[in-house]
């Protein structure tokens, strides 16, 4: 058998998700029964300065050798780095991609991709100018339960789609937890927020229910119709949003979705799937239901017309290696023994780079601009907008 052959990724940010992705990269690819592949870190910035940087590479058990860069910009000059992934809050988002992406270098960029459509779309222009790899990294819709719930669709079991229902509420207790407001959840410098934060992954299950399911060619952009409440303790960020979605297809079979978000209840109040699904996808002939929480699911329940009901787990394979964010990321909970799951992104954007593709084509280019347009008419009907240096095109601009 030949050797894997390795992707050598730099970090460009310390805090808690870049550690749990490092840790997760680390993880042995064999654990998923994957051997084509293996991942390296070489390098990690801190705009925090070096000593963050060392401490983070050690922390994360990264090889001796990778180096700690204390500014980004010196980073990205780094010849032995495949690849970056970009893990600021979403207003850091499109100027440190426009750095990577200047630099000439591949990269993946944490959740929300941008603050808004325009800088999403500059951004593409960009990674299609210098010739390299770019993917948002909404590490759901790489899971195999994605693959999964969109195989199911695909292959008609459901039959006609119809109407699909999405909600990732995170009870969050934003006053008591973030009282001074400069948390990244609320603060509206940093692009806070339901909607950007946890509102992408109600969007990703209806895109990627009803969206990427189809050939590119039969894909059309969804109207929008929604309403937010804004968190009043900051002003300028939601902490509720609610959207109807229509996707027309032809043929009179226009499919209606429905995503919710917040930051106040939680889709599974106990913790215990309790509560039912969190997102079900009705088709005339059944549905397919899958269980909170909408970012990392674990069970899905398949229910046709026929009498069929087939339950499924989905647990994450892979040593617990994570620093514990899911599950309310404030108490540091996680399911004893599994992975946290960020490696199949990075799987992910490992065989483009072997492959030589540019984007994924379980989110592309197009797929995430149209998830940006839509984001950015819920902020426009419910009137947030955030300030305008992070929501320029601008580039550069010190943040
Ligand atoms: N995929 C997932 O499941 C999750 C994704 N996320 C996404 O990851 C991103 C980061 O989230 P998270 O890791 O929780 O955030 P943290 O606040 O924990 O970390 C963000 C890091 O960004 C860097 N940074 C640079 N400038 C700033 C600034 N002005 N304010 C704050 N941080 C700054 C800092 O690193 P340094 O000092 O080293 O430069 C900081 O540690 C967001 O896009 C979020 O949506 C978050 C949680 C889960
Ligand atoms: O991306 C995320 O997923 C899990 C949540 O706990 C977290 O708030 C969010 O940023």
């Amino acid at each position: 058998m030949s050797e894997p052959k390795v992707i050598r990724w730099g970090i460009l940010a310390t805090g808690g998700i870049a550690q749990t992705f490092s840790k997760d990269l680390l993880v042995n690819p064999k654990t998923r029964d994957v051997t084509s592949i293996k991942h390296t870190i070489v390098a990690a910035a801190s705009s925090s300065g070096l000593a963050r940087a060392t401490q983070f590479l050690k922390d994360v058990g990264a090889p001796s050798d990778a180096k700690a860069y204390g500014s980004y910009e010196e980073f990205v000059k780094d010849p032995n780095i495949d690849v970056v992934y970009v893990s600021t809050p979403h207003s850091h988002h499109y100027q440190n991609t426009m750095l990577v992406l200047e630099a000439g270098k591949n990269v993946i960029v944490e959740k929300a991709f941008t603050v808004n459509a325009a800088q999403a779309r500059k951004l593409t222009e960009k990674a299609k100018e210098k010739n390299v790899f770019l993917m948002e990294a909404t590490w759901t819709r790489f899971f195999p339960i994605s693959y999964y719930v969109r195989d199911i669709i695909s292959s008609g079991k459901i039959g006609i789609i119809q109407l699909v229902t999405a909600d990732n509420g995170l009870c969050l207790d934003p006053e008591k937890t973030m009282a001074d407001g400069k948390h990244r959840m609320v603060n509206p410098d940093l692009a806070g927020g339901a909607l950007l934060d946890s509102g992408i992954y109600a969007l990703t299950w209806l895109f990627q229910t009803v969206y990427t399911t189809l050939p590119p060619a039969e894909r059309k952009a969804p109207t929008v119709t929604s309403a937010l409440k804004i968190y009043e303790p900051t002003g300028a960020a939601d902490e509720l949003a609610s959207i109807l979605l229509v996707f027309p297809r032809a043929g009179n079979k226009d499919v209606h979705a429905i995503a919710t978000t917040s930051l106040r209840y939680a889709s599974d109040p106990l913790e215990d799937l309790s509560a039912g699904p969190a997102c079900r996808v009705h088709g005339d002939q059944g549905e397919i239901q899958i269980f909170p929480p909408l970012y990392r699911p674990t069970r899905t329940r398949l229910i046709l017309r026929d009498g069929t009901v087939e339950d499924k787990e989905w647990p994450q394979p892979g040593p617990g290696k994570g620093s514990g964010w899911f599950n309310g990321f404030l108490d540091g909970t996680q399911p004893e023994g599994e992975g946290q799951g960020m490696f199949w992104e990075a799987d992910e954007a490992a065989y483009a780079l072997i492959e030589g593709r540019k984007e994924s084509p379980l989110l592309s280019w197009e797929e995430t601009v149209v998830i940006m347009d839509v984001m950015d008419e819920v902020r426009k009907q419910g009137g947030l907008r955030y300030p305008e240096k992070i929501e320029t095109t601008d580039f550069p601009v010190a943040l």
